[in-house]
């Protein structure tokens, strides 16, 4: 028998997405005799408990009976459950700092601790993440932007909508100014960021037409790493080489900036990576872009005038082009930043449908066995001990 808890999510602020839906509670309820789920009731939930209790599934302050307890952020350590298998997003992998005291509990707790962020498809791609909705809404978020910033249009803002369903129904009707948008990536987040422009019915360009010609109606092109980045010594790209070396590479965005109103970014990046630009670059009269949705989200990161997060509530800033100081948006010399680093919380109720679809396709399973390759490489502590996979947190713990 497996008794699963949907614990409610306790950090501060606090979170709004769930794990499984409603539904999903009900369809695994049905479909797995031997499977309970228990609900913690929240206020905060996305979800609400009369929905889950509507869909006949128990709600109870009281989690001791289950075995599995499934979150989404990081468990403050007083709420920790001694013994418990645990899953959620713990950002301890990488020894962040705030996070260490909560592993040193569920060491002392006799936790078993499985990180989704770990969960990961035999070719290393990551199971579970959250970028598709950060996509859609960071677009959307990006066009709103550019809309106030020109006066030509107005869009909703996405978190007085439902859900993505009532989003798109904002959308009929809606008529763009011929804009011109380069998304950058290729992973959840750009696949988000596409979604909304087809939607839009915005027409995608090939990059090299992109920079070369005007448009009478909205456009987009979209620039992969392949096509972003190039070896310095031979001018070629490889994944493999440059995901090793991307030290090597020189980033090819610049003959974009001249030809593009609205950047909505969603490359992954890291320190190693070039930026797309210089904020020399962003000081030249034929800097063209207005708008910038950073969907990346990297304070100096692969956007150098990323000057921090910015807000659900207050989701834009404005940054000086040539004083590089943080200003009020849409003036004359500002290119205006959005930089919300929780954009799935904008729809709860989508991301978090498309997460538990995720974990129920490739998770859940794998759950149930005894022994399973894809739990096990992602348990970061078991039985009071770090695995030895993780063991090289023994430092950060210690
Ligand atoms: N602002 C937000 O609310 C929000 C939400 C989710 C994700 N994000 C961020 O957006 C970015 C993209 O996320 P995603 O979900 O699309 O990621 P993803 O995992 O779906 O895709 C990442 C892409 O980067 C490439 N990549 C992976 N490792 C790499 C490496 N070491 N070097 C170079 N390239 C590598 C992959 O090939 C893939 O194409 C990430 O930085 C993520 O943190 C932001």
């Amino acid at each position: 028998m497996l008794n699963l808890g949907l614990i409610r999510e306790e950090k501060q602020p606090h979170d709004n997405r769930v794990a499984f839906t409603p539904q999903q509670c009900q369809w695994i309820m049905k479909h797995y005799p031997d499977v309970t789920i228990t609900v913690q009731p929240s206020t905060w939930r996305c979800f609400t408990d009369d929905e889950y209790r509507q869909a006949g599934i128990p709600l109870s302050e009281d989690l001791s009976h289950c075995n599995i307890l499934l979150g989404i952020k990081e468990v403050p350590t007083e709420k920790l459950l001694h013994g418990k298998r645990y899953l959620f997003f713990s950002h301890t992998r990488k020894k962040q700092p705030h996070n260490r005291r909560m592993l040193q509990a569920i060491l002392e707790q006799d936790i078993t601790l499985i990180d989704y962020e770990c969960l990961v498809h035999p070719d290393g791609q990551r199971i579970l993440g959250f970028g598709f909705f950060a996509g859609v809404v960071g677009a959307h978020n990006g066009l709103l932007a550019y809309g106030k910033r020109t006066g030509q249009y107005s869009l909703v803002p996405v978190h007085r909508c439902h859900d993505f369903k009532e989003l798109i129904n904002h959308y009929f009707g809606a008529k763009l100014p011929p804009v011109k948008i380069v998304i950058t990536g290729s992973g959840r987040v750009a696949a988000g960021t596409l979604e909304v422009m087809g939607l839009l019915g915005i027409k995608y360009i090939p990059p090299e037409e992109y920079l070369i010609n005007s448009y009478a109606y909205p456009v987009y092109t979209q620039l992969k790493a392949g096509e972003l980045y190039l070896r310095k010594s031979d001018k070629t790209y490889s994944r493999e080489d440059f995901h090793l070396h991307p030290d090597q590479y020189d980033c090819r965005f610049l003959p974009f900036v001249t030809a593009t109103d609205i950047l909505m970014n969603g490359i992954y990046w890291d320190e190693r990576i070039p930026p797309l630009f210089t904020w020399s670059d962003l000081a030249k009269d034929n800097f063209r872009i207005k708008v910038i949705a950073d969907i990346t989200d990297d304070t100096n990161g692969s956007v150098p005038c990323n000057l921090g997060d910015s807000t659900i509530e207050d989701p834009v800033y404005g940054v000086n082009r040539f004083t590089q100081q943080k200003t009020t948006p849409y003036a004359s010399d500002t290119i205006d930043m959005m930089c919300v680093s929780n954009l799935p919380n904008e729809l709860p109720r989508d991301a978090s449908q498309y997460f538990g679809d995720q974990l129920m396709k490739y998770v859940f399973d794998e759950l149930l066995k005894t022994e399973s390759e894809t739990v096990h490489n992602a348990t970061i502590a078991h039985g009071g001990q770090l695995t030895e996979r993780f063991n090289y947190l023994e430092d950060y713990v210690r």
